[in-house]
């Protein structure tokens, strides 16, 4: 039987439904996002949420002319597919595909780029005035979700929006979670206007918003009714609606957490389809995750902290096992490091699990909160280098870069899961500075991580292997391309080669590195981040400084964002893989 999703393909073919067809469609384009998703993978649970409301938007409103902004944009599946790109929805996500987020270059319906939350209300005003500066009529639309609402630059947002008279309707998409549950006081207040128990004002009131609702995002007519409505009310104007997180996948409904982003599964049943962690190293956060509980068992000073990531960052573990000591703050990083700086004051010791890539939103509460007042906060930045399917919007590849040139921070990057436990055993013994230990997305390389703790000199680095002629110099996890770049060598070409793991961005081993300058015709530097100003400045830095004239090559990410692929790939693509490494180090 033909379909309807067959015959849609731009937003202009579903104006033309009844809205009987348009529940039909609904019910297609959910079994559309499933069978991709469940093969392709991607995020899951946030896309079947809005089915409804996408489609309604694209109904009422007259995009592109009409200005649709999604927050964090992991939602917006069902938009690329109503928006021209339902024959290539299953290159989601893919290495050349089209991207999991929003992208202005994609298309001309994805009006603003996103990926990192609480954009879409400043954005939409931002451009609501433009086109009241420029007298155009249109209508300008951000859809956030409840996780994300209770960020920072989302009030900051709403705050000034409310002093405006320009055309923004802001949708609260509200399904009661984020990855995770989520959590704070305005979840509390909505959850009570949601169940008819708020006693105070209505928050968005007092905001100046015209605000309506709470009206289920399930339920077609209706929001066609509301936005229809809307559309002739003048100023800011608040849309409450309530959605289930996973609809119509049962298993994703029951498990909105693990559905979130869950992998490969079965399409018609929902089952994921599991891989084996047996005999297979643990992934980094997972070594975060038990080395803290077991630290934090020893040292009643520790806290964790993590802005909306317990799922990813493993800070979970800690949270089950020692819940008044571990912090989930919500979408919030500035306040995440902010207050681990307080805490810090008062003698604690905060380990601050935040996403090298999020952690770009508290840089001045970096410099200014934690390194200008040297308070010891331990930074732990998971998801450093590049980070896959994800993309351009969250590799953690700028980290190197933007925290090397803070005074008192130290820097260091474990290239297996034993030295992220030594770094955290010896962060917790007491330093007299901040440190920020960055770690990849996924697997390390040990099966036999779990070992005695033992502490590291801060600012030293080893040498992993000794050879005759030329110095490797690697920073971090890339540590193991440069392994295996050695073993795809004959004997003789690896006997000239040396590598060190330098451990240390920040403060770097000057002795070892007399050393090697003193010793090799010439030095590789290799680092999985942007290399305008990395790992690699700072070795040239330091050997100008020092006058050495050894031929020195910088190995990493050009000046140019990577988008989207498998983290192999990636690497591939920025010649960081084992096979280019061979070539460089040979020629
Ligand atoms: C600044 C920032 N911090 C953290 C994240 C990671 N993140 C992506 S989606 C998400 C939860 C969003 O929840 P919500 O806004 O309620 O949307 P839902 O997934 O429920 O539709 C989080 C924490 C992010 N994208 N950006
Ligand atoms: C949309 C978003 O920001 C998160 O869902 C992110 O994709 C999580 O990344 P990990 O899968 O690496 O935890
Ligand atoms: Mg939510």
């Amino acid at each position: 039987m033909s379909k309807i999703l067959d015959h849609i393909n731009f937003p202009t073919d579903l104006r033309r439904l009844s809205v009987e067809e348009l529940t039909q469609l609904a019910q297609e384009l959910r079994e559309f996002i499933i069978n991709i998703v469940a093969t392709k993978e991607g995020h899951l649970g946030a896309s079947l949420g809005v089915v409804e409301l996408t489609i309604a938007l694209h109904y009422v409103f007259n995009t592109p002319k009409d200005l649709l902004i999604w927050d964090v944009g992991h939602q917006a599946y069902g938009h690329k597919i109503l928006t021209g790109r339902k024959e290539v929805f299953h290159t989601n996500r893919q290495l050349g595909g089209i991207s999991g987020f929003p992208k202005r270059s994609e298309s001309e319906y994805d009006t603003f780029g996103v990926g990192h939350s609480s954009t879409s209300i400043s954005a939409a005003l931002g451009m609501a005035i433009a086109s009241q500066l420029k007298g155009e009529d249109n209508h300008h639309i951000a859809v956030i979700g409840d996780a994300s609402i209770a960020s920072g630059m989302a009030f900051e947002g709403l705050n000034h929006a409310g002093v405006t008279k320009a055309n923004l309707l802001v949708i609260l998409n509200d399904n009661a979670i984020g990855i995770d549950p989520s959590v704070g006081a305005l979840k509390q207040y909505l959850t009570n206007v949601k169940t008819g128990t708020q006693q105070q004002d209505n928050i968005f009131e007092a905001l100046n918003f015209d605000y309506s609702g709470p009206i289920d995002g399930h339920d077609l007519p209706k929001i066609i009714t509301e936005l229809e409505r809307l559309k002739t009310v003048k100023g800011p104007k608040f849309l409450h609606v309530i959605t289930t997180k996973g609809k119509g996948l049962k298993q994703a409904e029951e498990h909105q957490v693990k559905y979130h982003s869950p992998g490969k599964f079965n399409a018609v049943t929902g089952e994921l389809i599991i891989k084996s962690n047996l005999h297979q190293p643990p992934k980094f956060q997972d070594v975060f995750g038990y080395t803290i509980v077991e630290l934090a068992k020893q040292n009643e000073k520790i806290i964790g902290i993590t802005p909306a990531m317990p799922t990813g960052s493993s800070l979970k573990y800690m949270m089950d096992e020692l819940p008044k000591r571990a912090f989930d703050v919500g979408i919030a990083e500035q306040h995440a490091v902010t207050l681990a700086a307080g805490m810090a004051t008062q003698g604690l010791i905060p380990f601050c699990n935040i996403y090298s890539t999020f952690l770009q939103r508290a840089y001045d509460q970096v410099i200014h909160d934690v390194a200008l007042q040297n308070l010891p906060v331990i930074f732990c930045l998971d998801r450093a280098g590049l980070v896959g399917q994800d993309g351009a919007t969250h590799h953690g590849v700028f980290d190197l870069v933007y925290l090397r040139c803070i005074p008192n921070l130290i820097l260091f990057s474990p290239r297996n899961e034993i030295e992220l436990r030594n770094i955290m055993y010896t962060a917790q013994l007491g330093l007299q500075h901040p440190i920020a230990i960055r770690y990849p997305r996924g697997r390390g390389t040990l099966l036999n991580w779990e070992q005695d703790f033992k502490s590291i000199a801060i600012g030293t680095g080893i040498c992993l292997k000794k050879g005759a002629k030329k110095a490797v110099l690697s920073i971090g996890s890339i540590s193991e391309n440069v392994s295996k770049a050695l073993d795809l060598m004959t004997k003789k070409q690896s006997l000239e080669i040396s590598h060190y793991d330098m451990r240390f961005i920040k403060p770097l081993d000057e002795k070892l590195l007399h050393t090697i300058f003193e010793t090799y015709d010439s030095v590789f530097t290799i680092e999985d981040g942007v290399i305008n100003g990395g790992f690699g400045s700072a070795i040239l830095e330091f050997a100008a400084k020092n006058n050495y004239k050894t031929s020195i090559k910088v190995l990493g990410i050009d000046d140019d964002f990577v988008h989207h692929g498998t983290i192999q790939e990636l690497q591939q693509q920025c010649k960081l893989d084992p096979e280019h490494l061979k070539n460089w180090f040979l020629n």
